[in-house]
Parts: C-alpha cells; sequence; structure tokens
C-alpha cells in the first residue's frame, strides 16, 4: 500500500482535481508553475486560476519548487503532453512510480507519453491513469471511473489501493499504450463532434461521427498495439461519449467555434486552458499516414484547424468518400 504523500507535477483543473483524490487517504503536494496557484492553493484552499469555486482539502500543500516532490512515494505527472519531456527531465533521477495523466502525442516525436517519460526517467515504474472525467466533476467528489494501466500488476495494486475512493474508482489494465491511445485520439474526435454542432448538423450526424471515430480510434489502436478491449473501455469509449456531448470539454467548444465559422487562430490565441485535440491532431494524421491507417475523420479536423478548407468543403469532402462495408 502506497501510504505517503503523493506528489502531482501540474496545477491545471486536472491536477488539481487528482490532488483533492489523492488528499483522501493521505496528504497531496502539489507543483504547480504560476506562483498565483500556489498561493491560492496554501492560502484560501482553491485553485481560483484553473478550477475556481470548488473547496479542496487541506491535506493538500502546494509548492513552486519541483524538486521537492522527489521524494514522494509515486507522482501523478499532469502537465499538458507538450510540456511533460522538459519537467520530467528537470527533476533528478526518480524511482517513484510516475503516474501519466496528459491525454496526447508529443510534436516533435509523435510519440506517446509513456515513451516520452520512460526516456527521461528510465528507473521509474510507469502507470497510465486515463478515463472520462472531468476535472470539475471529480474535484467536486461526484462519481467517476478511469482505467489505471500498469504493466507491473503489483505497483497497480498498490497505486489503486491508494487513489480509490468510494466516488472514484480505478479498473487497473496492462495496457498501458491503448489507455494512451483512447485519451489522445478522443481529443481529435470531440473537436469533430464540436464542429457538427456548432454547424448545426443534427444529432445523427453527431452519433454516426462518434461511431466512426471510434472505427478510427480502433484502427490506429490496434496498428500501435493496443488491445481492442481497452479502446472500448472506459479510456477509448467511455472518454470518447463524455467529450463529445457536452461544452465542457475544451475539445468540443474549440470545435463548436469552428463550426460556427471561427478560425482556429482567433480561438486558440490568448489561451489559458488547454485543448489537447489541436496538438494531437497533426502529429496523429502524420502517425495515422505513416502506419497506412486510414482516419479520415483526423484528417478533416487538420484541415479544418490549419485553415486548408471551410467547414462546408471538409463536410462535403468527408460524405462524398466512396460507401463501404462497415467493419472494413
Ligand atoms: N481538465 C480535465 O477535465 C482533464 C484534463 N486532462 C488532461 O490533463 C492534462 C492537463 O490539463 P489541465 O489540468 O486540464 O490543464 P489546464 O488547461 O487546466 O491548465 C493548463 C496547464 O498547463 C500548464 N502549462 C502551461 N505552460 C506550461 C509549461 N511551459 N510547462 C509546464 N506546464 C505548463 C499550466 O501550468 C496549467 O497547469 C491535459 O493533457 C489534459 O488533456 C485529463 C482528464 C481531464
Ligand atoms: O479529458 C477530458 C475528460 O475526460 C477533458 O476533456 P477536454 O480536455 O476536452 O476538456
Amino acid at each position: 500500500m502506497v501510504t505517503g504523500t503523493i506528489g502531482v507535477i501540474g496545477g491545471g483543473a486536472w491536477g488539481t482535481a487528482l490532488a483533492q483524490v489523492a488528499a483522501g487517504s493521505g496528504e497531496a503536494l502539489l507543483w504547480a508553475r504560476e506562483s498565483e496557484v500556489v498561493e491560492s492553493i496554501n492560502a484560501a484552499r482553491e485553485n481560483r486560476l484553473f478550477l475556481p469555486g470548488i473547496a479542496l482539502d487541506p491535506a493538500i500543500r502546494a509548492t513552486d519548487d519541483l524538486s521537492a516532490l522527489a521524494g514522494c512515494e509515486a507522482l501523478l505527472v499532469v502537465t499538458p503532453a507538450q510540456h511533460m519531456r522538459a519537467v520530467l527531465a528537470a527533476m533528478p533521477r526518480l524511482e517513484a512510480p510516475l503516474i501519466l495523466c496528459a491525454k496526447g502525442m508529443e510534436e516533435s516525436t509523435t510519440k506517446l507519453m509513456h515513451d516520452v517519460a520512460r526516456e527521461e526517467q528510465p528507473d521509474a515504474p510507469i502507470a497510465v491513469l486515463s478515463g472520462p472525467t472531468f476535472a470539475h466533476e471529480v474535484a467536486a467528489r461526484q462519481p467517476a471511473a478511469v482505467t489505471l494501466a500498469v504493466e507491473a500488476q503489483a505497483v497497480g495494486e498498490r497505486l489503486r489501493a491508494r487513489l480509490a475512493r468510494p466516488w472514484f474508482r480505478p479498473y487497473l489494465s496492462d495496457d498501458v499504450i491503448g489507455a494512451e491511445i483512447g485519451g489522445a485520439v478522443k481529443n481529435v474526435l470531440a473537436i469533430a463532434c464540436g464542429v457538427v454542432e456548432g454547424r448545426g448538423l443534427g444529432l445523427n450526424a453527431r452519433a454516426a461521427l462518434i461511431s466512426r471515430g471510434f472505427a478510427e480510434m480502433t484502427r490506429f489502436g490496434l496498428a500501435r498495439g493496443a488491445r481492442a478491449e481497452t479502446l472500448a473501455g472506459l479510456s477509448g469509449l467511455g472518454d470518447l461519449v463524455l467529450t463529445c456531448s457536452s461544452t465542457s470539454s475544451r475539445n468540443f467548444s474549440l470545435g463548436k467555434g469552428l463550426g460556427e465559422g471561427r478560425s482556429a487562430a482567433e480561438l486558440l490565441r490568448d489561451r489559458r486552458t488547454v485543448a489537447e485535440g489541436a496538438f494531437t491532431a497533426p502529429v496523429l494524421d502524420r502517425a495515422a499516414r505513416a502506419a497506412g491507417v486510414d482516419m479520415p475523420i483526423v484528417a478533416a479536423v487538420c484541415a479544418l484547424l490549419s485553415g486548408e478548407g471551410s467547414v462546408g468543403e471538409v463536410v462535403e469532402r468527408l460524405l462524398a468518400r466512396p460507401l463501404r462495408a462497415e467493419g472494413a
């Protein structure tokens, strides 16, 4: 059983919500880049910048000193995907388990987060925590379930015991690749579903897009070594359904703006919060083409983000694709 302090790297909405989870059975020490986040958590028990209005557990302490987390018994790594490598590289060599929580792929290398973490911290056991979890609901202790994927079962059981709450249920898996691919791909598909909403294309179109998007996720996942059952579980289909259904999703909201005719540049300018799908889309498109995997919805999202076509043209291109068998 992991009984000591859990470190949380990243004081955005999700890092703060996970600190709330970890603080339910011990101390959570959260590192945030922004001094105002550190001050607001320590002085007011609230993250006013990224998770306003939620009272935080007194067992959460915040720090701006990354090295202070080196002695923690396990570390939840919750920076945006593009910043994870730099943050892990800035830490001393770690042996405590790293629980990766970002949903994305590295732009410069097309690598998944566990590959990046292994390169930067080769001695640390790696776990992936992913699933349908809006931060504000988890932080308010509303019921949620996640996939906790770890290759070493004993490590997984220890982490699950430390993180499980009556309202937060981790389901163990050993499919680290599958858990990561689900979370990364669903963000891109959520942008596409937002476009459907913004353009007023209807609920039938959205359901079709979720199903055909899931077929793309499955094709890509299987090509990269994921298991189909993981992709159909909490971290894949579960998170896809959540994120494709609500403006609480930053990715869905971004797509909705695109569907309403606003440009990606305008929508992404001056953002404080992260919409990971905007970074993942071109990387995923590149990786899919390299692997010979057909991902037309992902390609359509890329075209919209890069301004290569209007919403009308991109939708028309998707609908003009040849008709084929459902399983093909
Ligand atoms: N918010 C949510 O409901 C959920 C988010 N996630 C994932 O968690 C990850 C973090 O997202 P959120 O906590 O929502 O972030 P957020 O959008 O609430 O905040 C942005 C975060 O990015 C950090 N950041 C910005 N520039 C940085 C840099 N140069 N180096 C390191 N960090 C930097 C900020 O400090 C802040 O922590 C993402 O991969 C997201 O997909 C996963 C599940 C739920
Ligand atoms: O990953 C999430 C829910 O599981 C959060 O989705 P957004 O990043 O689109 O807000």
